[in-house]
């Protein structure tokens, strides 16, 4: 039986990842849990699961918690704040760690379990996007698996299987459009933050629901794809497929193309995550061609979605342009979420701060680098939106 430890266990992907612990009971057992401030989820999920260790990361609901499960028996450990979150990641029983934390605040977790020897269960593409000249040279430091869980990059691992050193050719990412795909471009400016939370296929989080809705959500996957497979940027193609049936496809060298399907569900990215190299029998819906009906394919709009030329150009410039990319993008989002500002204006200050950063982008960074890049890139963000034509003054960050 494995033993697993889920961060960012009160969200889309962590509740997603206890429903499969749940049901295969024979195979999975939870020995850790953190998550940010969901006391009430987390004490369901406590009672449920019988984890050994759990934190929750916002350090002043660490009472409510303890008073939430004062009758559990046995107690797990209660631990609070980011440093309780990285112990828990890295705590001994776990053979892997489920990322299902959002944002860049998955990275030092990430890397303590890598550290610690755990198998990495990766969710959280910001962790990859950030920390990757970092992370990816532990991964192999520590020889530990990073196994895809975002639904893209594990069609193309499953499609991998067997493929010999160097049959890849190209990837070619699927993207549902998000949640203006039938939106005329005009029709942008009138975006609300509700509209931008109405994704088409997909029930997810609130921040990659607006990373969709830009079609930063597949400028990120380009960067993840070329972190994870390897392969050159003009290698990597997107493609707007409405129905996401398909999740992505690989192209060998001999002009084979091979795609992985299924109805969209995040769980088979997060159960064969989890069972590789095994496949575990589910009585989940099976895919029914005929029900799924048209498959369909379309050219991404570039002009009307600037965030994947961003993306490309940043993941070529790479060093630390990814991460600032990554945390420009965060913030921008979390303002436009609390209507700070407008939909349009994500993209405008990616770029900005983008193209600043772009002077002085380091090479070869390392962590402490990493990390005083996205923390750059935030303020810059605020700036840049108090700077916009007619904005109203955003806030100071903290
Ligand atoms: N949802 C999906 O289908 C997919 C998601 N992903 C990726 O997976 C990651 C998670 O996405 P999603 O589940 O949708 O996001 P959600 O917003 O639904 O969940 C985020 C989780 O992270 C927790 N959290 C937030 N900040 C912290 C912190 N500082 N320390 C500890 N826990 C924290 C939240 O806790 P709380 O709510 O208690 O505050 C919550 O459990 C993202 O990186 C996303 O890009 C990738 C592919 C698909
Ligand atoms: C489920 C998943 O992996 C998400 O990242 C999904 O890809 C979002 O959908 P689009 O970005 O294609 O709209
Ligand atoms: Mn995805």
């Amino acid at each position: 039986m494995k033993a697993i430890t889920l961060i960012g266990s009160t969200g889309s992907i962590g509740t997603q990842t206890l429903d499969i612990v749940a049901q295969c009971p024979e195979q999975f057992r939870i020995v850790g849990l953190a998550a940010g401030s969901n006391v009430e989820l987390l004490a369901s999920q406590i009672r449920q699961f019988r984890p050994s260790i759990v934190a929750i990361s916002n350090e002043s609901k660490l009472p409510e918690l303890k008073s939430a499960i004062k009758d559990v028996e046995p107690q797990p450990t209660l631990l609070s704040g980011e440093a309780g979150v990285i112990e828990v990641a890295r705590y001994g029983e776990a053979q892997t760690v489920v990322t299902g934390i959002v944002g860049c605040a998955g990275l030092l977790p990430t890397i303590a379990a890598i550290e610690a020897g755990k198998d990495i269960a990766l969710a959280n593409k910001e962790t990859l996007i950030a920390g990757a000249p970092v992370v990816l040279p532990l991964i192999k430091k520590h020889n530990v698996k990073l196994l895809p869980a975002d639904s893209e990059h594990s069609a193309i691992f499953q499609c991998l299987q067997g493929i010999p050193e160097g049959g890849l050719r190209k990837i070619i990412l699927t993207a549902s459009g998000g949640a203006f795909r039938d939106w005329d471009v005009k029709k942008l400016a009138e975006v609300t933050v509700a509209d931008a939370l109405k994704h088409p296929n997909w029930s997810m989080g609130r921040k990659i629901t607006v990373d969709s809705a830009t079609l930063m959500n597949k400028g990120l996957e380009v960067i993840e794809a070329h972190f994870l497979f390897g392969l050159d940027y003009d290698d990597i193609e997107i493609v707007i497929h409405p129905q996401s049936i398909i999740h992505s496809l690989i192209e060998l060298q001999d002009t084979s193309v091979l795609a992985q399907l299924g109805w969209a569900d995040m769980r088979l990215p997060l159960l064969y995550a989890l069972s590789y190299p095994e496949r575990i029998y589910t009585d989940w819906e099976r895919l029914d061609l005929v029900k799924a009906g048209s498959l369909t394919f379309r050219e991404p709009d570039h002009q009307k979605y600037p965030c994947m030329n961003l993306a490309y150009n940043v993941g070529k410039a790479g060093g630390s342009m990814p991460a600032v990319l990554n945390a420009a993008n965060e913030q921008a989002v979390a303002l436009f979420l609390e209507e700070k500002i407008h939909f349009l204006d994500i993209p405008r200050c990616i770029e900005i701060v983008c193209d600043r950063h772009s002077q002085q982008n380091n090479s070869n960074p390392n962590l402490e680098d990493i990390l005083a890049a996205d923390k750059w890139a935030r303020q810059e963000v605020i700036e840049a939106a108090n700077n916009l034509q007619n904005a109203p003054k955003v806030v100071s960050i903290r």
